[in-house]
């Protein structure tokens, strides 16, 4: 509900992608726990049940596809007790019930149906249908966020403006396809993933603007400032006046390819590499002048309406990228959970720490082994082009079981006549302390590693990367995460194992200059910071980036070294 407000003014919120975009607000309310009543037309009736029957078709699907590849029976079982509940003939007489005779909306007949079962269970008290609650509030949360959904989508018009609470990548890539300009978030931090996905669609982004989704007004003409991080409501004339000559002179300025060549003055050479998840990021990654995918983040395949799961899919996915950028691709197997798990079936108290990344595939050997299939017959048809990189290590044997898994999968390809890449090399990402304080230990058992800044950053200083509330102590320079990664560098070398970065602290320039000056020569990115990282390593002497990084090293919060930075420059 938008206030009375009609003079302009401006909600302020944190830079995550930088950029101006002027268009129309369109609001997502991704937090669907209580939706109020709308009224509808007669003649819209048919329209809300067959948006509900859609809703359900696509849940059923997604479940199906969710069991097609998971093995463990709880988990089947999960799903099986999701898919009675959506199918059960009471809700849908309920739905269409409230939809026809009460003349109320699509979403709020789901609402208020589940809303209804959900009370009697919990009336009854019965710590047996403890689980039958969870589940039912999971459905429904869902089954909103889908009939919604198509509602949504089909509104979106080319330029508007995302404003929500939070948001999926997934949805996000879809938007972004429809035409959507720029996103404003009333949560999450800057390195939330739909924030990360932003910067590189090259999408103005800013987060943590509070009361956003309540303050604009569907379909009125928003200013999105991400380089100030703020949005302008009710923008006057004048001022979108001065905000149209701001456009075209970023429109002049955007520099999208590395000017340099990839070397410091006195000639020591880094590479650059570009981060991304989906195809429509592919041009913008081979435009940045980028030497390659140094991370594909492969979530999306799973999650949303863009669910390609199976092994040809998945090749084909591959496939495309590999084909459609210059340089080496390290593909990262799925990295589910934490929040990435949008569409799960199990709710963990906390996710973050739990069953996410390689404890998940481990345990999901057929999906495990789907992906492998797909990306080492690619790697086969591209010998020396693909690495695989394996994400949230924690312990050595994971390391050595997903090597036992790879060998298998490549035994079984060669048996059935694909050409594969012997020497694939596998990597960790470098995400939990307990592999950077042993990092020669876990060196020795791989081919490279690529740390993670981001959750590195969580990990060691307990942020949850995502809640705004504690945002402002998600501090990537912060001393004992540089220590971390410095230990990390030590302990690769030791093994003669290279290692890269592949978080945000990269794209940085602060913490590029820092991560360089450790010895890092690899740094992967979202493709638009790449030529500004350029330019910045091309601006000094390798021995310059040793002095700020062995300076920084022994700093005592975020604060100095953003300060020491500002004096080295
Ligand atoms: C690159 C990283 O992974 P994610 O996809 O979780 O941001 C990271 O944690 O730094």
């Amino acid at each position: 509900m938008s206030t009375a407000k009609t003079q302009e003014y401006t909600i302020q919120g944190k830079p995550a992608a930088s950029g101006i975009t002027i268009g129309k607000a369109v609001i997502i309310n991704s937090e669907s726990r209580t939706i109020t009543p709308t009224s509808i037309k007669k003649r819209e009736v048919d329209d809300h049940k067959e948006r509900f029957l859609e809703s359900k078709k696509n849940l059923i699907a997604e479940l199906e596809e969710m069991s097609g590849g998971l093995q463990d029976s709880q988990t089947a079982d999960i799903i099986d007790t999701q898919k009675q509940i959506i199918q059960d003939p009471e809700i849908e007489k309920s739905v269409f019930d409230i939809i026809e005779n009460k003349l109320l909306s699509a979403d709020f007949a789901v609402y208020q149906t589940y809303c209804t079962f959900i009370e009697r269970l919990k009336e009854s008290g019965s710590e047996l249908f403890r689980q039958r609650i969870i589940d039912l509030e999971d459905i429904r949360d869902r089954f909103i966020a889908e009939v919604c959904g198509q509602k949504n989508v089909k509104s979106i018009k080319k330029g508007s403006i995302i404003v929500t609470r939070e948001i999926s990548p997934t949805d996000l890539v879809t938007y972004y396809e429809d035409g959507a300009s720029g996103l404003v978030m009333e949560k999450g931090g800057t390195t939330a993933h739909a924030a990360i996905i932003a910067k590189s669609l090259g999408m103005p982004c800013i987060v943590n603007a509070k009361r956003a989704t309540k303050e604009a007004v569907k379909n009125e003409i928003i200013i999105l400032d991400a380089n100030e991080g703020m949005m302008v409501l009710r923008p006057s004339d004048e001022t979108v006046k001065d905000y149209k000559v701001k456009l075209k002179a970023q429109k002049k300025g955007s520099k999208l390819k590395c000017s340099n060549d990839f070397e410091t003055t006195d000639g020591v050479p880094f590479k650059l590499m570009a981060n991304i998840e989906f195809e429509a990021e592919l041009n913008n990654a081979s435009k940045s002048g980028s030497q390659g995918v140094g991370l594909l983040r492969t979530e999306g395949l799973l999650f949303g309406k863009r669910v390609r799961n199976s092994p040809d899919e998945q090749q084909e996915f591959y496939e495309h990228i590999v084909e459609g950028i210059e340089g080496p691709v390290t593909i990262r197997l799925f990295d589910i959970g934490g929040d990435k798990n949008a569409r799960r079936p199990h709710k963990e108290t906390n996710p973050f720490l739990g069953w996410r990344g390689i404890r998940l595939l481990l345990d999901e050997k057929k999906l495990l082994r789907s992906q492998l299939q797909a990306i080492l017959t690619v790697a086969g048809k591209n010998p020396g082009r693909v690495k695989i990189l394996v994400p949230m290590v924690s312990v050595i044997d994971e390391v050595r079981e997903i090597r036992n898994e790879i060998e298998k999968v490549q035994g079984a390809l060669l048996s059935s006549g694909v050409d594969i890449d012997e020497n694939i090399p596998l990597g960790l990402m470098v995400e939990v302390p307990s592999v950077a304080l042993s990092a020669y230990q876990f060196a020795r058992e791989i081919d490279f590693m690529s740390i993670g800044s981001n959750d590195l950053t969580q990990y060691t200083l307990a942020v949850d990367r995502g809640n705004d509330r504690i945002h402002t102590l998600f501090q990537h320079y912060h001393p004992s995460v540089l220590k971390l990664i410095k230990m990390t560098v030590d302990g690769a070398k030791k093994a003669d194992v290279e290692v890269s970065v592949c978080g945000e602290l990269a794209g940085d320039e602060i913490g590029a200059a820092c991560l360089f000056g450790f010895g890092i020569k690899e740094l992967s990115m979202v493709p638009s910071s790449v030529p500004k990282i350029n330019e910045l390593l091309c601006s000094k002497s390798a021995e310059e980036f040793i002095k700020l990084a062995d300076h920084a090293i022994e700093l005592s919060s975020s604060e100095e070294l953003e300060q020491l930075y500002g004096e080295w420059k």
